[in-house]
């Protein structure tokens, strides 16, 4: 048997112990966002660097200093950086993903506890399973595959894993260019490979050319010193609430398009070329109804729905702080709220292009309501969009290993979420970024009851190992 297929072999054996390994990333609880749990990010990228030790990996910590979050100036979780083979003949992947995930409780609608992995049938559910802890199991399982049989690997690795990119990747991006101009890290990377979104459905591979940047923002609303009765001072003061309501309502209309002047002028319309792309794509409205849980697309085109989500820019409303949003009816005005939205940014939108327009419009709305309350934008975090060249034969390896494994040609896609470190990667080593997603449409990454079908983790294994060998066998190839 070939070195691939003894890999392909072992990870169909060792199943059970992948998913044990999977169970116990997403025990440790790494929400980014909250501070309460910023320990245990850290504690998570301590718990993956032993991994990583333990497969042959030379790992190191990164510090990346110290940022603002809920009222507190806490230590960022480190940057994991690892190294793997250094043969002169051989090309050189490196490899990113992030051990953080966005906040999850049962009383969100979970039907079992979040940080549990449960498998129910064929599927496993838990925060994190499909981003991103499920994708950076898979890569330890090559690993295993390789090392516990005296395999040797046909590339060499590198390993970029953070644990702040559900919170704006703070820190990673100075990193990246104090490496590179400075240190040796990144010398000789030839490609990158980016296991961190979704297939466009639920049946169909995918390989991702694209992502959405995003401008992520707080409109901050105050006027009483304190909570107020309702009953003693309705209509006698100005609302904060009244006045964030009227101000998000003011950001999108019902049917996504953005209100803010400027936003949508400056995204050029598709030509009959990219149309037909669209047209092409293995979709429907039945997907996006399977994937959201219900049958409310924006529209009955599916041209229009994926360009919605793939080549237009968006604005999501997210939640208020600060409101009341307990079970019961409390008859309270609110003295202080806080609005948080975001915008999803196409080429050629920039956080900075966009910053300027948003704050301004909102300012000159909330003039327009002559409140004496007190407001102001705050931008919170942000990343750019993000196009790669898929005529090259990073993209090529990638796709050769999905015909292989899942004998089937991959959906060419543009990913609506983001992921701020790629264009950094990009820009900053100039080499082809891969995004080869492991899960699919529906697995309700964000959401709850987020999961991971057990097909998708063990042969989304198998189509990472395979695709360094593609990339091994299509060396010398420009
Ligand atoms: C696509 C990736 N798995 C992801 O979920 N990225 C996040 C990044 C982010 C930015 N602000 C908060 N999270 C996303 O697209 O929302
Ligand atoms: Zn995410
Ligand atoms: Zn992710």
């Amino acid at each position: 048997m070939s070195a691939h297929q003894d890999f392909l072999a072992y990870v169909d054996k060792n199943a059970d112990k992948f998913i044990q390994r999977l169970a116990d990333a997403v025990k440790i609880k790494s929400i980014s966002g909250d501070a309460g749990c910023r320990q245990e990010t850290i504690d998570m990228g301590h718990w993956l660097q032993k991994q990583l030790d333990a497969l042959g990996v030379t790992t190191v910590l990164r510090d990346l200093g110290q940022c603002p979050i809920q009222g507190q100036l806490l230590d960022l979780p480190p940057a994991i950086l690892g190294r793997l083979g250094e043969d002169p003949k051989k090309k050189t992947v490196l490899i990113y993903g992030h051990y953080d995930v966005q906040p999850a409780l049962k009383s969100d609608g979970w039907d079992t506890d979040p940080f549990e992995l449960v498998r129910k049938d064929d599927q496993l559910f838990g925060r994190g399973s499909t981003d991103d802890k499920g994708p950076i199991m898979g890569w330890l399982n090559v690993l295993e595959a390789h090392r516990s049989q005296g395999l040797e690997l046909p590339v060499n690795l590198r390993f970029c894993f953070e644990g702040m990119e559900e919170s704006g990747s703070e820190g990673l991006d100075e990193l990246i260019e104090k490496e590179v101009a400075e240190g040796e890290f990144f010398k000789g990377v030839d490609c990158v490979c980016i296991s961190d979104n979704y297939w466009l459905n639920t049946r169909t591979p995918a390989l991702t050319y694209g992502l959405r940047g995003i401008a992520y923002f707080g409109i901050h609303v105050s006027g009483p010193g304190q909570d107020l009765h309702s009953g003693l001072f309705g209509r006698m003061v100005h609302e904060p609430m009244t006045d964030l309501v009227k101000l998000m309502s003011k950001l999108v209309d019902h049917n996504g398009n953005i209100l803010v002047p400027g936003i949508e002028d400056m995204v050029p319309l598709p030509d009959e070329h990219e149309l037909k792309l669209y047209t092409k794509m293995d979709y429907s409205l039945a997907d996006v109804a399977e994937a959201a849980g219900a049958s409310i697309a924006l529209s009955d085109q599916k041209e229009t729905v994926l360009m919605g989500r793939m080549r237009n820019p968006s604005l999501s409303l997210h939640g208020i702080q600060g409101a009341f949003s307990e079970p019961g009816c409390k008859t309270v005005i609110p003295s202080k709220v806080s609005g948080k939205f975001s915008l999803r940014l196409v080429p050629p939108q920039t956080p900075e292009l966009v910053i300027p327009l948003v704050t301004g419009y909102i300012q000159s709305e909330f003039a327009k309501l002559n409140s004496k309350n007190k407001m102001t934008v705050e931008y919170l975090h942000g990343g750019k969009p993000w196009v790669s060249d898929v005529n090259h034969w990073n993209f090529e390896a990638a796709k050769r290993a999905i015909e292989t494994i899942w004998k089937k040609t991959p959906d060419y896609t543009r990913e609506g979420g983001s992921i701020p470190v790629t264009l950094t990667f990009a820009e900053k080593l100039g080499v082809n970024v891969l995004l080869l997603p492991m899960g699919r449409a529906d697995d309700g990454a964000h959401s709850t009851n987020e999961k991971l079908d057990i097909s998708n983790f063990i042969e989304g294994t198998k189509v990472l190992g395979t695709y360094l060998y593609e990339v091994s066998a299509l060396s010398g190839v420009a």
